[in-house]
């Protein structure tokens, strides 16, 4: 039987309806509209058209959106003086520093400069140690994506074996987390794994982050199992030009999978709309407010 196709495109412009009507009633009962800030360094043209698709989905949801782009040549202390000038800004929520930034900043240094309440990303250690704490934390926006997902389409995930295939801090591990926080088994494998193969087979769960095209096949999955793949690769069409891959072959997977998502349209569409979700959830938080249903973990 062939896999179901796990529509992210469209679970995502769910998300940004619910996004939406949170924006709405914070503008209408409290007066404040959610901001969200994008932080570009440099010339890249993949990020530039992330970066562009992120401000209009924040301003068709109501939100107010501020883009930063800055010359590569940037100092790191200008780029500090820019993040201490947002976190003292009362209309922005959110500031996410779109990576990776150029060799000469130190991006360790600038993640710790984000006040952690508008640190949408969730890569400030403070939200890191929340969130491997089980506290209330500002969660990454890829992996939150991933959660609704797996949710959505498996409904409770306790007991599952969940294996996560990369091992990054802003998929991987944080990944792991959350998985864990739904009481699945979870393991994460990664380059050095021995019999990655074999470790895979054994998941009801997996989600691939590795960053290599294509890399799992159907003799890696078990029967029924749901496929998350985090991967976006570009790759040389036979033909001429350049198409989307993930990591997981899709159509040899999907004669064997459960469910699994597709590369463009899923787990992508799901990252920004989950941005869109922590900004109205910072939003909520500093105004003392309860969380946001159905956006948060
Ligand atoms: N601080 C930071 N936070 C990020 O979240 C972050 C970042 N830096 N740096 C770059 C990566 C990349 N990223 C993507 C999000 C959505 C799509 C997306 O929506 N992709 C579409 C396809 C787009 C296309 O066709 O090119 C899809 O998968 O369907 C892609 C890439 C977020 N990133």
């Amino acid at each position: 039987m062939a896999a179901t196709v796990i529509d992210g495109k469209a679970f995502a412009a769910k998300v940004r309806e619910r996004v939406k009507a949170h924006v709405t009633r914070l503008v209408e009962e409290h007066g404040v509209m959610p901001g969200l800030a994008v932080v570009l360094v440099g010339e890249n043209p993949a990020s530039e058209v992330y970066v562009r698709s992120k401000g209009k989905a924040t301003r068709e949801a109501g939100m107010k959106s501020v883009e930063h782009k800055l010359d590569a040549a940037t100092s790191e202390a200008d780029l500090l003086a820019l993040i201490g000038e947002l976190n003292r800004d009362e209309t922005i929520h959110g500031i996410l520093v779109q990576l990776p930034v150029p060799d000469h900043i130190d991006a360790d240094k600038v993640l710790a400069a984000i006040d952690p309440a508008k640190d949408v990303d969730g890569f400030h250690i403070s939200n890191v140690g929340l969130l491997g704490t089980g506290q209330k934390a500002m969660v990454p926006c890829t992996p939150l994506g991933c959660l609704m997902m797996l949710r959505e389409e498996l409904g409770s995930l306790s007991g599952m074996e969940a294996v996560v295939i990369g091992r990054s801090n802003i998929v991987g591990k944080p990944m792991a987390q959350l998985l864990l926080k739904d009481s699945c088994t979870v393991t994460i494998a990664h380059s050095r794994t021995r019999d990655l193969p074999g470790v895979v087979r054994r998941a009801d769960i997996v989600v691939a982050a590795v960053g290599r095209p294509n890399m799992v096949t159907s003799e890696w999955i078990k029967p029924g199992a749901t496929v998350i793949d985090v991967g976006i690769n570009r790759i040389e069409k036979p033909e001429g030009g350049t198409r989307l891959v993930g990591d997981v072959d899709y159509e040899d997977v999907a004669k064997v999978a459960g469910a699994i998502t597709p590369v463009p349209g899923g787990v992508g569409p799901m990252t920004i709309a989950c941005l869109l979700a922590n900004t109205v959830t910072a939003c909520c938080r500093k105004l003392g407010l309860a969380e946001p249903e159905g956006l948060t973990a």
